[in-house]
Formats: C-alpha cells, sequence, structure tokens
C-alpha cells in the first residue's frame, strides 16, 4: 500500500493517532426500558462523563497522540458529495428497517432539513417519533417495530467505545460486523469514512468488511506483533469470523501476518471481549484477569497458521502464558493479574475495565484512577501509569483501550 494511512504492528508501539468519539446526547438518550438493550448496566452523568473524555483525550494529546473525532471524520467524508451523504442516509435507514415507506420518506425529509454536522450528531443521539411532523406508519413499517419505543432511530450510546466497530491491523483494518443492532450503524461510519474521507480513501487495505452475517469486534482484536494476532471467541467474536479473517489474512499479499491465535473466553457482558480480560503492556508483559482460566489454570487456544492450499491449520493449547512465550518467541513472560488476583478485589477491578489498559508506549499505558490496585501492581511491574479520572465513562463497561482506536503506532 502506497502512503499507508494507517500502521498498527502492535499493541504496544509509541502511539501516534487515535480516533476518539465524545460522548454525547445519544447518552442521555438511555432510559431504564432500554438500558440493557442498549447495553449499558446504567444511566451515566452525561456532563461528567464528557469531562472525564476530555480529561482522556488531553492525557493522549500531553503524551504526543493526534486524536481524530470519528463524528468530525464522518462529516468531512459525507460533506464531500451530496450523493455520497444519500446513499449513507439511505442505508442507515435501511438497515434501521426502513427501506421504504412513509417513516422513511418522513425521516429522510426531515434529515434533509440539517447540515451534515446536525445530521450526523442527530444520527448518533437517536430521533424521537414526536422531534417532528409525523403521523402515518405505513403497514410495512409497523410490521417490524416495538410501538412502545419512542424513538423511530436509536440512539448510538457505545459510540465512545471506538475500538469495536473497527479494527486497524497493519496498514489495513477490519470494518466490523457487530453483534447487536444496538451498536451495528456504528460500522457504517467508519464504512464511508474509510471510502470516502481523502485521508483513508485508497489509503487503506480492508482485510475483511461488514457485510457479512457472522460478528467480530475490535474489543477482540489485539495485534502482538507484526506477524501475530491474537482473537477473542467471545461473546462478540465468533470462531467463523476468526477463522475467514485468518484464511483472508494468510492469503493477501499485502498482510505480512501469519499467526491468528484464538483465544477462547468466558461469554458474558461483564468479560464481552478479550481486551476486557487480557491486554498487551510491555514487549513480554501482559494484564491479565484470572476468572477466564478453569480451577486448573488452563483455557482453550487454538493457534492458526496457514496450510496448504488456502487452508488454515489449527493447533490446540491450553497455557495461556506458554502459548504467548511460544508465538512470541519469548523467553521470560510477566502475566500481572488484575486486581492482584484477590477473589473480592480482582472481579471488583475487572468490572470497572481494570484489565482494559490502553498501551501508549512500550511500558507505559493509561487507565482509569478507580482501579487503584491493579495500577499499584503495574508500577510494581515497572509499568509507567498515567490515571485517567472515571466515574461516569465506567458505566459504560469500557475503560481507555475500548475508548480509542489506534489510527499510527510507531513501529518497534
Ligand atoms: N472493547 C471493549 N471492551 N469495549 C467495551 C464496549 C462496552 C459496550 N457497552 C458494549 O457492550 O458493547
Amino acid at each position: 500500500m502506497n502512503n499507508p494511512a494507517i500502521n498498527v504492528n502492535s499493541e504496544i508501539g509509541t502511539l501516534k493517532s487515535v480516533l476518539l468519539k465524545r460522548p454525547g446526547a445519544e447518552v442521555e438518550n438511555i432510559t431504564p426500558d432500554t438500558m440493557e438493550r442498549l447495553l449499558f448496566d446504567d444511566i451515566p452523568f452525561l456532563k461528567i462523563a464528557q469531562e472525564e473524555h476530555d480529561f482522556f483525550a488531553d492525557t493522549l494529546r500531553d503524551n504526543g497522540v493526534e486524536t481524530l473525532y470519528v463524528d468530525d471524520l464522518a462529516v468531512e467524508a459525507l460533506d464531500s458529495d451530496d450523493v455520497i451523504r444519500h446513499r449513507f442516509v439511505q442505508q442507515y435507514l435501511d438497515e434501521a428497517g426502513y427501506g421504504i415507506g412513509t417513516t422513511h420518506d418522513a425521516l429522510f425529509n426531515y434529515l434533509e432539513t440539517f447540515d451534515t454536522r446536525d445530521m450526523v450528531t442527530k444520527l448518533y443521539a437517536g430521533i424521537r417519533r414526536n422531534e417532528f411532523d409525523f403521523e402515518n406508519d405505513s403497514l410495512h413499517d409497523l410490521a417490524g417495530r416495538d410501538a412502545a419505543n419512542p424513538f423511530l432511530l436509536d440512539p448510538l450510546p457505545n459510540a465512545y467505545f471506538t475500538r469495536d466497530p473497527q479494527a486497524s491491523m497493519g496498514n489495513g483494518i477490519t470494518i466490523n460486523h457487530m453483534t447487536y443492532k444496538a451498536r451495528q450503524p456504528e460500522s457504517l461510519f467508519t464504512e464511508f469514512i474509510m471510502q470516502y474521507h481523502p485521508r483513508f480513501a485508497g489509503h487503506v487495505d480492508i482485510w475483511r468488511d461488514r457485510n457479512h452475517n457472522t460478528r467480530i469486534e475490535g474489543g477482540d482484536e489485539l495485534i502482538l506483533n507484526d506477524h501475530v494476532i491474537a482473537i477473542g471467541v467471545s461473546q462478540r467474536t465468533s470462531s467463523k469470523s476468526i477463522e475467514a479473517l485468518a484464511k483472508e489474512l494468510f492469503a493477501n499479499p499485502n498482510s505480512h501476518f501469519d499467526t491468528v491465535v484464538a483465544v477462547e473466553i468466558p461469554h458474558n457482558h461483564a468479560m464481552m471481549h478479550l481486551d476486557t480480560v487480557f491486554t498487551m503492556v510491555n514487549r513480554d508483559q501482559f494484564t491479565v484477569f484470572p476468572g477466564i482460566m478453569d480451577a486448573g489454570g488452563q483455557m482453550n487456544i487454538f493457534i492458526m497458521t496457514p496450510g496448504p492450499d488456502g487452508t488454515v491449520k489449527l493447533a490446540h493449547r491450553t497455557d495461556l502464558g506458554k502459548t504467548l512465550q511460544e508465538v512470541l518467541e519469548l523467553p521470560e513472560l510477566d502475566l500481572i493479574e488484575t486486581g492482584s488476583g484477590d477473589e473480592i478485589v480482582a472481579p471488583r477491578e475487572q468490572w470497572n475495565d481494570g484489565s482494559n489498559t490502553l498501551t501508549i508506549a512500550p511500558g507505559e499505558v493509561v487507565t482509569y484512577n478507580r482501579n487503584y490496585v491493579s495500577n499499584e501492581l503495574l508500577r510494581r511491574h515497572g509499568i509507567i501509569v498515567h490515571e485517567v479520572i472515571s466515574s461516569e465513562l465506567s458505566r459504560g463497561r469500557g475503560g481507555p483501550r475500548c475508548m480509542s482506536q489506534p489510527i499510527w503506532r510507531e513501529d518497534l
């Protein structure tokens, strides 16, 4: 790829550029009735969440990281041409179940009244039925909709977890078909940015697009080095998508990835992604939540490598530490347990994303200040820890790694 726009060949190389989304009105459109469906366990106080997010972004900028906001990029991509903007809106409505009909027309015309900036903000925030002059559902629309839902288009409160709708991988990206309806529209923004934003269009390899039925999310996709990837088999990522992605990476001449390690983790909301229980913080240091292993310290891991004729070879392993040493060729390994592995502290801090560290340089991380036992332990293991504030952001069940999508890291 000439002039690549993305360069991510590790989890730990010095971070230069990152994609963020400041939480907006979408977070205020979570209600007790919709909270579970919208994947929140509580209703955050937006004003404080925004202050916390700004603090996080400032911490990154103070450390030399360029912060790009996904909604700004979307506006720039969609504003370039009316045809592109219309195609985006049409697809957005289509995927929301309004392909044709009076609701489609009403929503389309309503969105047309906004400039692109306000339209993008509106789509993230969601559109209420009573927001505009709209009375008649067409028969077509009534069939599939929950009449009690005040929203015609649901809000996207998870959008500040920019890690998940896509994943940078080498000079390319996966644009993800996400698991739950509540998040699926998020990667449509990514698709249009990658296709039409001048910074990205034609400068990114798309390893996998979102037109799939099998699910995958960025929180499960970890770039261990320039040829090894780890992917969680989780609530959000299926083994089928991992195998398909591995095949593509092994076959595509632009990809230098030759090993994919599939790591099975419990399928529940507290550990929805691999990065909620396992992250890389230095060349040979990782955080890990002991709850992902069975009583004997074992788990299910599959090492995938290219086989003959485009097939994938599988090797089963059960020891996480030994597998990492094998695939990364590490003589030593330091696995740092979330919450010191204590039976009370570890699950508490994992719940508040104590394992969800964002590494900004080898041995240097950003974490939430509330996970003070894990932070102290990281420091004792020689890691530099930048703490960011969080009482509200963490109510969405995600931490610094989830809230950031690296676009550029220095190679190691
Ligand atoms: N990479 C992550 N761990 N992201 C966390 C996402 C949290 C979000 N509420 C969800 O359930 O989807």
